[in-house]
């Protein structure tokens, strides 16, 4: 079975349906990038597979034992987000916060969880540094640490390298990659910088306010919206 599947899927603000005709299914290990134009749904999809805004019509299922609250989310981050007065471990250990349940205190598991994730991702020597007067490549690193204290198998990245600059987009490309490859996480990840996330991803969806593509990154490079959309380069 696969990880996440969704049957037809429609989602509708106020009963006006916003996007529709979607369906397709991630696999573990699978490297998903979202793609499409402003406005062509792709944060509501994101709500949708979090379970923080629910289908118009159609079905999200997850399978492979994944839980809802074991999916770890970046989501688009906002000026008042990066003022955010905390350490750097206490943004990361805030990821465990669905898994703590009634728990009102972070249990030794949920430390070690925190500290683990930081080690992973380099970010030990920052660990008691405030969160806002970090660069924005940073930033997102801090995020993607937070992120994976929830995720198990699955992590949803939306739009993560705005703002960020060419060689901190790379870097940043090459850590979800890794985590990807070595860690076997599957990666959904929405995305303006198409040329850079094609280079990286399995699959791509390329949403219209309907489902315009999927399937794999090789299929996509030949189709006529791949190209189009590419401008004109293949892989
Ligand atoms: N809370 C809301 N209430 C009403 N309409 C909304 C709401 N959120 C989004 N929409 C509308 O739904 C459509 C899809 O928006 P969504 O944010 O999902 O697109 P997107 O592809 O993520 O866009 P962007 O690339 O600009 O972030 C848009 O027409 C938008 O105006």
């Amino acid at each position: 079975m696969s990880l996440l599947t969704c049957q037809n899927v429609s989602f509708a603000y106020e009963g006006n349906v916003i996007l529709s005709d979607i369906d397709f299914s991630v696999n573990q290990g699978d490297y998903l990038c979202i793609v499409g134009e402003n406005g062509a749904g792709k944060s509501t999809l994101i709500k949708g597979i979090l379970n923080l805004k629910k289908t118009f019509s159609g079905n999200i299922i997850t399978g492979e034992g994944l839980a809802q609250n074991e999916i770890g989310y970046l989501p688009q981050q906002t000026p008042v987000q990066k003022d955010f007065p905390a350490s750097v471990y206490e943004v990361v250990l805030s990821g465990r916060l669905n898994s703590c349940g009634k728990k009102l205190f972070y249990s030794k598991k949920d430390k070690e969880a925190a500290i683990e994730n930081m080690k992973k991702l380099e970010l030990l020597s920052l660990k008691n540094q405030c969160y806002r007067e970090l660069s924005g490549g940073q930033q997102q690193r801090v995020l993607l640490a937070r992120a994976l204290c929830a995720a198990k198998k699955l992590i949803l990245l939306d739009e993560p390298i705005t703002g960020l600059d060419p060689i901190m987009s790379m870097e940043f490309y090459n850590m979800v990659k890794e985590l990807n490859v070595k860690e076997k996480m599957t990666v959904i990840m929405v995305s303006h910088d198409v040329k850079g996330a094609v280079d990286f991803a399995s699959h791509i969806l390329h949403l219209g306010k309907k489902q315009l593509f999927f399937g794999t990154k090789e299929e996509y490079c030949r189709s006529v919206i791949g190209i189009r959309f590419l401008g004109g380069t293949a892989l």
